[in-house]
């Protein structure tokens, strides 16, 4: 068996020791090379190790083609959410928007009406649609686990946390489809999030995706607009919401951001399968969780997993105006990237941060820039991500079912995480065996 405490981190340090030669001659060096190729192969541990090597938390270097500052570190994090530096128009590169983003979403909009569509998707993440959410996740949970307990077979969790969650996803948001269309949709929905760091075939497969589910989408939000159906449902609301122009979205818009909802939700299983990995390589806080019943203790594990575990990489932005920040010259429309999983790992915010060590957030609460897993700053006037509490609830809901509605065995299988896949999985997708009923399902 694999041991998942030497293989369920992507390792750099090897990496970084190799290119510790250090300076501003490395700067000018590398400025001149594109490094779209190194960043594809290393999209995890690029831009810190040479922010390292380089002695500077922010540096030029060419991607795609273009000049693009690379920023890294909580001080980094709090100039790069500052609105009146950075705008989000024209930041994404085409490939996002060709597959993960689409077009016209809340991503790329800045000022008034990023607000106005922001306060859209913040009004949807109440306790209240977040427990209903996690209602339906439940039962489907405790569904799939009887499921497996019956026929006796090996489970990829990823598969089947993904169809899950878009299962339960599809019913909150009242998009109605049916339990045989389930593996159709989330096959779309998870080529969106696989397909912008893709090269070939996989990346295709990702823009034919965006464009069959921005049309399954628009279909919705116009039957929803038609009939009164989705009354009551997010559906509804992105339907129903109007732009600071006073005017409805245009379909193909508001199925982007419905999109918006539908598609991360889904992505949550790869935090899911993470934790599963966790679990499995740290036993005594496995016990912990299935043992004791503390808020705490689960927030905690939480957080850890969302830190360690590789999945966006960075942030990207525009520069808004010309400033000099630690003796930078920042160009307005220069791109800029964010080092998100750079930051969560960043020696001088984290102690020991290569190692899982869930009780670093006992009694201790992260500010909004040293811990940016999905994104930092303020959630309403930027653009950290508004799915926050639901992806903890959910990771919290499948710890708990993984932990005291479900017992079963971990069979030896491939558990690294390829350096180089963004976002980042275990090979396996995380296979379990020999699935019971804890305590017939009453731990
Ligand atoms: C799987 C776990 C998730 C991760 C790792 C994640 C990560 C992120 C990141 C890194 C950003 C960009 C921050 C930035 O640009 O500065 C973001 C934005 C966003 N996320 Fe998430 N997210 C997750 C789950 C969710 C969920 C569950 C939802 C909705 C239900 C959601 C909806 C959004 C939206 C709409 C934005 C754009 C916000 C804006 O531009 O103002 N995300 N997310």
């Amino acid at each position: 068996m694999v041991d998942v405490r030497e293989t369920s981190q992507v390792d750099e340090r090897a990496a970084d020791e190799r290119a510790a030669d250090g300076g501003a001659r490395g700067v000018r060096f590398v400025d001149r090379l594109d490094a779209t190729v190194p960043f594809l192969l290393r999209p995890y541990g690029l831009l810190s190790a040479r922010a390292r090597r380089f002695g500077r938390d922010v540096y030029d270097m060419r991607l795609l083609m273009q000049r693009t500052t690379c920023m890294t570190g909580a001080d980094a994090a709090e100039v790069f959410y500052d609105p009146r530096r950075f705008v989000r128009a024209g930041a994404a590169p085409r490939r996002l928007r060709a597959t993960l983003f689409g077009e016209g979403g809340v991503q790329t909009l800045d000022g008034e009406r990023h607000r106005a569509r922001k306060e859209l998707f913040m009004s949807l993440m109440t306790p209240e649609a977040r427990d209903d959410l996690c209602d339906i996740a439940a039962r489907l949970w405790r569904e799939r686990i009887a499921a497996w307990a019956a026929d006796g077979r090996r489970v990829v969790l990823f598969d089947e946390v993904s169809e899950l969650l878009c299962e339960a996803v599809c019913a909150w948001t009242g998009v109605p489809v049916t339990r045989r269309q389930v593996p159709a949709v989330t096959r779309v929905l998870l080529s969106l999030i696989d397909s912008p760091a893709a090269v070939g075939p996989r990346y295709l497969r990702g823009r034919a995706a965006r464009r069959l589910a921005d049309r399954w989408a628009a279909g919705h939000v116009v039957r929803a607009r038609e009939s009164e159906t989705a009354e009551g449902t997010a559906l509804e609301r992105i339907a129903g919401f109007t732009d600071a122009d006073g005017l409805p979205l245009p379909p193909q818009v508001a199925a982007v951001e419905l999109l918006n909802v539908l598609r991360p939700t889904v992505a949550v299983a790869r935090f899911v399968v993470f934790s599963a990995l966790a679990l499995h390589g740290n036993p005594s806080w496995r016990r912990r969780l299935q043992d004791e019943d503390v808020p705490e203790t689960m927030e905690a594990f939480v957080q850890e997993v969302r830190r360690f575990y590789p999945f966006f990489p960075v942030a990207a932005a525009r520069v808004a105006r010309d400033f000099t920040w630690r003796g930078h010259h920042f160009q307005k429309g220069r791109r800029a990237l964010l080092d998100l999983h750079g930051t969560d790992h960043d020696p001088r915010l984290w102690d020991r941060p290569e190692q899982f060590r869930p009780e670093r957030f006992l009694g201790w609460e992260p500010d909004a820039y040293s811990f940016v897993p999905q994104g930092g700053g303020d959630h309403y006037e930027g653009h950290r991500c508004p799915g926050e509490w639901v992806t903890k609830d959910l990771m919290k809901l499948s710890i708990t079912a993984l932990t005291r509605w479900a017992d079963y065995t971990v069979p030896a299988q491939d558990l690294r995480i390829p350096p180089w896949s963004a976002p980042a999985l275990p090979k396996s997708g995380f296979v379990i065996a020999q699935v019971r009923l804890a305590n017939g399902g009453e731990r």
